[in-house]
């Protein structure tokens, strides 16, 4: 058992928004004991999923609350300090932490590879939520294994996010906000009461979602569009107000096939 969580195996896998919607338990269960508490934490070792620029935010957040990172995974983007173990994949980062009892917590920039890894990472070591000691969290909002809430990002009460979430930089995400498992939430996005998102989708950098909206599954939310109805599932929007958008690249692959 890892120091920085937790008591109990972790749950099945499965859509944390859906599980929470018909039951109800996806909150209880998720919560129980795993948003990290500040200090006892401190002496904690870390081992980042990913190398990249999103990997090194993340290392940040752990940093500047006082966690060691001794490990990251996968090709590096850039240096990093000496005393971290550059490890060469995924693989590796989940016997490093079953061998050396580290917490794992998701470096991963895109959204599928990213649930999937921590999907992966839960029956092998603790995977727990990060928040960042500049961002707020209300105590009643759950927060799903190896979602990260970065600097100065806002989540608000009764709100409820799924595995492997992202609240970016200075995001925010309000009260009884709905939110599935692999979403990233970009900087400065900004989700309003009552909306949800479902699994996988991007809301990116300013996009803003009005109130009690609901965005589906595996959409792209264009960065600064205001979504003020419902888009369905694997849509792409951008604009003011969002509107459906060409996906080029999955036109050019239609055309080409
Ligand atoms: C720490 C970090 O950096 S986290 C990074 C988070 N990432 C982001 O916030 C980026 C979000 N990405 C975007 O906004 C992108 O523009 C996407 C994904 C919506 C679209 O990208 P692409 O698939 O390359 O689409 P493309 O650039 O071909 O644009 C398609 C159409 O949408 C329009 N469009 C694209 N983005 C936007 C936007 N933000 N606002 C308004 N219209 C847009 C284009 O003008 C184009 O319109 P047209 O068909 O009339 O010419």
């Amino acid at each position: 058992m890892c120091a920085p969580c937790c008591h109990a195996p972790p749950g099945p896998a499965g859509s944390h928004a859906a599980a929470r919607r018909s039951t109800g338990e996806g909150r209880r269960r998720n919560y129980a004991g795993r948003v990290p508490a500040p200090s006892p934490q401190t002496d904690a070792r870390w081992a980042v999923l990913g190398a990249g620029g999103h990997a090194r935010s993340v290392a940040d957040v752990l940093r500047r609350s006082g966690k060691a990172v001794v490990a990251v995974s996968g090709a590096p983007s850039g240096p990093w300090p000496d005393d971290v173990e550059l490890l060469a994949d995924d693989a590796q980062a989940l016997s490093y932490a079953q061998r050396h009892g580290a917490a794992l917590v998701p470096g991963i920039g895109a959204n599928h590879v990213r649930l999937r890894v921590v999907d992966r990472a839960r029956s092998h070591a603790c995977v727990p939520p990060v928040v960042a000691t500049t961002a707020t969290v209300a105590p009643d909002a759950v927060l799903g294994d190896g979602t990260v809430v970065l600097e100065h990002a806002h989540v608000g009460p009764q709100a409820s996010l799924g595995r492997a979430v992202v609240v970016n930089t200075a995001a925010v995400v309000e009260h009884d906000v709905v939110v599935g498992d692999g979403v990233h939430v970009a900087p400065g996005a900004v989700v309003l009461g009552g909306a949800s998102v479902g699994d996988l989708t991007l809301l990116g950098s300013g996009a803003r979602i009005l109130p009690g909206v609901r965005v589906g599954a595996g959409c792209v939310v264009a960065a600064g569009a205001v979504v003020i109805r419902d888009v369905p599932e694997g849509a792409r929007v951008a604009g003011i107000p969002a509107r459906p958008i060409h996906d080029r690249q999955a036109e050019q692959t239609e055309e080409q096939q």
